[in-house]
């Protein structure tokens, strides 16, 4: 992969309104969910950055370093393409790896192994799929689908499936990715804060 630049992009920009507060700020084991994204993330990234709503980045720019960069007119708080698309009018790069704030398990391991695949496979862009599931917000996009989503986002429906389905996009499952299936675990309300604890707890 080499003169190939991937930034990292974590997606920041939801309402948490199941969760009851802006999860990316949720600690957990000391540490805030975002750190735990940006970590995963930085090993591999040649730029790294936030991708939120206004009325947090002030609350970013105050506790990291982080590059934060909000969503973009006419597509703001439409939901994660709307954070994907900000990131990709606003840096450059060949690949944009995005990552959910609200998965505090997907770590650098994880992350290394998706790319990992990318480079072997010589791949466009990638979405894990584990326990049948697909997760395209843990995913690495090539810049060639941005014209694509832009088409996606001018129909009015921002809905994540409608855009993969436009584009050129390998979905790899467990046998080859080798992620393990815990590393999926998202966050969306108190009681998914259990489980993940849980199963840390069972490590
Ligand atoms: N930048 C940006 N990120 C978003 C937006 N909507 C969701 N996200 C992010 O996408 C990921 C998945 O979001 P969800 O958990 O489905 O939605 P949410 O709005 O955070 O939570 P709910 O209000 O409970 O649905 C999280 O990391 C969110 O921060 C958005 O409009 N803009």
């Amino acid at each position: 992969m080499k003169e190939t630049k991937i930034a990292g992009i974590i997606l920041s920009g939801g309402k948490s309104s199941r969760f009851g507060r802006p999860k990316a700020f949720e600690q957990f084991n000391g540490k805030p969910f975002y750190q735990y994204a940006y970590e995963a993330l930085a090993p591999y990234s040649d730029e790294a950055a936030v991708v939120s709503h206004a009325a947090l980045t002030e609350r970013f720019t105050a506790e990291t370093n982080f590059n934060v960069i909000e969503d973009q007119p006419p597509y703001i708080g439409k939901g994660p393409l709307s954070g994907l698309y900000a990131a990709m009018k606003l840096l450059k790069a060949d690949y944009y790896f995005i990552l959910a704030c609200d998965m505090p398990l997907f770590d650098e391991t994880a992350a290394g192994k998706l790319l990992q695949q990318l480079t072997d496979e010589s791949l466009n862009s990638i979405v894990p799929r584990s326990e049948g599931r697909i997760h395209p917000l843990c995913a690495i996009y090539h810049k060639d689908t941005l014209p694509e989503l832009e088409k996606q986002l001018e129909t009015g429906s921002y809905r994540m499936k409608e855009w993969l389905n436009r584009i050129d996009v390998s979905v790899l499952d467990e046998k080859e990715h080798c992620i393990p299936v815990s590393c999926f675990k998202n966050v969306n309300d108190q009681q998914e804060l259990s489980a993940i604890y849980e199963i840390e707890n069972n490590y």
